[in-house]
């Protein structure tokens, strides 16, 4: 059996990486969706075990200190780290997965997944952007401006990534990374 292809989607807060990476688990629900762990305090709505697995910073020190994080970064004031296991026996199951993370750890993904699908949001505009993080109501005007201050390093990143897919709408950025990832399967992989 061939391993799963694993595709990390990253860009910075607010571009819409969770809204659409909703969406494409409805049209392909055979794509598998990586539940991080965290520090950050739960938004209204979101679940343990479904959006994040919410931890302490104890729990998360110990999740590090005990090897069980693939990659993890500190980012505005708390950590996000990919549980391993799930990750690794996903692939090892030939089935594709989804990591919707941030840029430094989408790096550290890299150096140990170079055969990875490695994909970038991007937004209209860094005014639409602010406005997206703005309109979700989520963050303190404070924490807004220092991950939109994050956002232009992380943009700046975006060389090191396969493919640059520009959120301008739902539908459009969804049929763009599903023609990457259909494409992804058809590639003819050499061993060298
Ligand atoms: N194409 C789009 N056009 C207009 N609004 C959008 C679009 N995509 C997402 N949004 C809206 O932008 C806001 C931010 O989206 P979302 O929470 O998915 O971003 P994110 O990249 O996952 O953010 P974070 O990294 O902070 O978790 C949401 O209110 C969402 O409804
Ligand atoms: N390096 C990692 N980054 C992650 C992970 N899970 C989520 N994230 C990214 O963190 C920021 C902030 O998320 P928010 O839910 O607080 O808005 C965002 O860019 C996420 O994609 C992870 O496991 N590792």
């Amino acid at each position: 059996m061939s391993k799963g292809l694993l595709i990390v989607l990253s860009g910075p807060s607010g571009v819409g990486k969770g809204t659409v990476c909703t969406e494409l688990r409805k049209r392909m629900p055979e794509l598998v969706y990586s539940v991080s762990a965290t520090t950050r305090q739960p938004r209204l709505g979101e679940e343990n075990g479904i959006n994040y697995f919410f931890k302490s910073r104890e729990q998360f020190l110990g999740m590090i200190e005990n090897d069980q994080l693939l990659e993890y970064a500190e980012y505005v004031g708390n950590y996000y780290g990919t549980p391993r296991d799930f990750v690794e026996e996903t692939l090892a199951g030939g089935k594709d997965i989804i990591l919707e993370i941030e840029v430094q750890g989408a790096l550290k993904v890299k150096e140990k997944f170079p055969e990875g699908v490695f994909v970038f949001l991007l937004p209209p505009s860094l005014d639409e952007l602010k406005g997206r993080i703005q309109g979700r109501g989520t963050e303190n005007q404070a924490t807004i401006d220092h991950r939109m201050s994050v956002a232009a390093y992380e943009i700046g990143l975006m060389e090191n990534y396969d493919y640059a897919v520009v959120n301008d709408e739902i539908d459009l950025a969804c049929q763009r990374i599903q023609s990457i990832i259909i494409a992804e399967h058809c590639k003819i992989r050499k061993s060298c």
